[in-house]
């Protein structure tokens, strides 16, 4: 059973897979929910046919898959880091090996296309490989007191860790938070979104295959409900969060309640800043990578484009160009660029920011509009055409951009610029392929408005300048700066947010430090000095 998802990938195509297996899993093996009466439909974004029901886990169901965990992790925790190693590296491998299967499912789950879930799936198994590689070296200190005495310090596990994610990176965020989290000793519980389901369980399978203990790495599905019985449950030592803001906020206030350790990787509305002297050519790659994977759907995305007025009807010409060519369609095609977005409402929800953002007088360079692919069968998806929102004079009138640059943009009494700081557009995290495109005149400016944001997840610079390459992403209250790039996030490199963006990290080697704990051991070996 375990493998009939997966093994019915090959000869999958769009709008014709349908799951009916159980998406819990504990206890190592997969679970029927308890009751289905509050089952909720899974849609397809390609097509919105229903994929498969999501049945939400009561207090019961939520209760068992810790207690399962917690038996795990006593045994778990208690294997040197080298043997536990081993089983994840087999879990690696066997990802690896199945790689196109678990992006197929990914791609058809998600919308995001066949060529980035390949790439998703190639860095689940990374991340597991390098943890691996971490756990035979977690370590303490020696350290020698006066008389002889000395201590020790141990590194050890939290116990069962809880880990919530969204639904943009169903497979990688599974990866991301249980891959550290096994390293170190834990067990986890996992609650994918529920838009998202059906990858976290081939990922238990997976372990279970490799040779983790029953109940290592358990699934539960569910929403807000489940999500917050998580939160509250007595056993769980720490939740380790993925998705909004908002729903951030209460998983740190209900894991307050029982002083649960917390990381938070919420959303973003991050800058990129293109300098005049910068490679244009590379920084309009580089803006079309900060906006249009995954559909927009990314959180770390750079949506307030920063260009210099110098050479922004150079930028907007090429940059427009490109995302018109833009191929958007069937996610399962390797010829394509762009899928659907996740959901209907979310689909509405972009379409609405991008009418807001007409209203408040930006102008829609190119996209912006429900998108209906040519092929019959994707004509109930979730499309839309990539936007570019950005100032009105560009682009239109007839003639280049270049010829009009010196009407409207070296003469300050004629740049009219649409895109201002103040917009919705700009303000708010859209979540869907939407780049809002602004002047700016210097560096101390830019800096100023690229960090007025209570976000501050990533952030980009384009220049050829390096000294002020440097001095910029010194200046970025963000968690990662990208210079002369965007949107590089290998499994070494430590991942969060500042600011409101949240905080902890994934990835690299500092996560072990989120996963952990110090216990001192101070051992005597004179008599006791007593006062008394
Ligand atoms: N920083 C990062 O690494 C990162 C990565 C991916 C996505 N995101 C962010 O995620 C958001 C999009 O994802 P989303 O729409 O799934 O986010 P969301 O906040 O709506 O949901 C995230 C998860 O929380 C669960 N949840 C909802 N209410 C809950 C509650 N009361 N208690 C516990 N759990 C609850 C959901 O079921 C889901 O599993 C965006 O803001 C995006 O920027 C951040
Ligand atoms: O949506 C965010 C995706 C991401 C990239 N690295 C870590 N999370």
């Amino acid at each position: 059973m375990a493998q009939s998802t997966l093994d019915s990938m090959p000869g999958a195509s769009t709008g014709t897979v349908v799951i009916t297996e159980p998406l819990n899993f504990w206890g190592g093996k997969r679970v029927k929910p308890r009751e289905e009466k509050n089952a909720e439909p899974v849609f397809e974004p390609a097509t919105g046919r229903v994929l498969c029901q999501m049945v939400p886990c009561g207090a019961e169901e939520v209760d068992e898959a810790i207690q399962s965990a917690y038996a795990a992790y006593q045994k778990w925790s208690k294997m040197a880091g080298m043997e536990r190693a081993r089983v994840m590296l087999e879990a690696a491998r066997i990802i690896r090996e199945r790689r196109e299967k678990i992006a197929k499912l990914e791609a058809i789950n998600n919308g995001k296309t066949i060529t980035e879930a390949l790439v998703n799936i190639d860095i689940s198994w990374k991340s597991i490989e390098y943890y691996a590689g971490l756990a035979g070296t977690l370590a303490g200190q020696h350290i020698q007191l006066p008389g002889g005495a000395f201590a020790y310090s141990r590194r050890e596990p939290l116990g069962v860790c809880v880990g919530i994610g969204a639904w943009n990176f169903p497979f990688v965020i599974a990866t991301m938070k249980s891959a550290p989290a096994l390293a170190c000793g834990n067990a986890i519980v996992y609650k994918p979104s529920p838009m998202a389901p059906v990858t976290a369980v081939i990922l238990a399978e997976i372990y279970k295959e490799a040779g983790v203990p029953d109940g290592l790495f358990c699934v539960v599905q569910g929403g807000a409900e489940t999500g917050s019985l998580l939160c509250h449950h007595p056993k769980v030592a720490k939740v380790s969060f993925t998705g909004s803001v908002p729903t951030g906020k209460k998983v740190m206030e209900m894991s307050a309640k029982s002083v649960k350790q917390v990381t938070l990787e919420l959303g973003g509305k991050s800058p990129l800043i293109i300098f005049k002297d910068c490679e244009l050519e590379n920084a309009v790659k580089g803006a079309l990578m900060a906006n249009f994977l995954t559909q927009g759907q990314v959180c770390c995305n750079g949506t307030r484009v920063f260009v210099q007025r110098e050479i922004m009807p150079q930028f907007l010409e090429e940059v427009v160009k490109r995302t018109k060519a833009i191929p958007v369609g069937d996610p399962l095609l390797g010829s394509t660029r762009m899928g659907p977005l996740i959901s209907k409402p979310q689909l509405e929800k972009v379409l609405g920011f991008v009418s807001q953002a007409k209203k408040e007088g930006a102008r829609v360079l190119c996209g912006g509009d429900p998108f209906v692919p040519s092929d019959p069968k994707l004509k109930g998806g979730y499309f839309m055409s990539p936007c570019v929102l950005g100032t009105s004079n560009t682009l239109v009138n007839g003639g280049t951009a270049h010829a009009q640059s010196a009407l409207f943009f070296n003469t300050q009494s004629l740049s009219t610029d649409n895109c201002r700081d103040d917009m919705t557009c700009v303000k708010e995290e859209i979540f869907g392929p939407v780049m809002s495109v602004l002047p700016f005149d210097t560096e101390e400016e830019v800096i100023q408005r690229a960090n007025n944001t209570t976000f501050g997840l990533a952030s980009g610079v384009f220049t050829r300048d390096i000294s002020r390459a440097h001095r910029v992403a010194a200046s970025m209250e963000a968690g990662t700066c990208f210079i002369n790039n965007y949107n590089i996030n290998p499994i070494e490199l430590p991942f969060g947010g500042y600011k409101m963006s949240g905080f902890g990290r994934e990835n690299g080697q500092v996560t072990i430090e989120y996963y952990s704990q110090l216990k001192t051991v101070v051992v005597e070996m004179g008599d006791v000095e007593s006062l008394f």
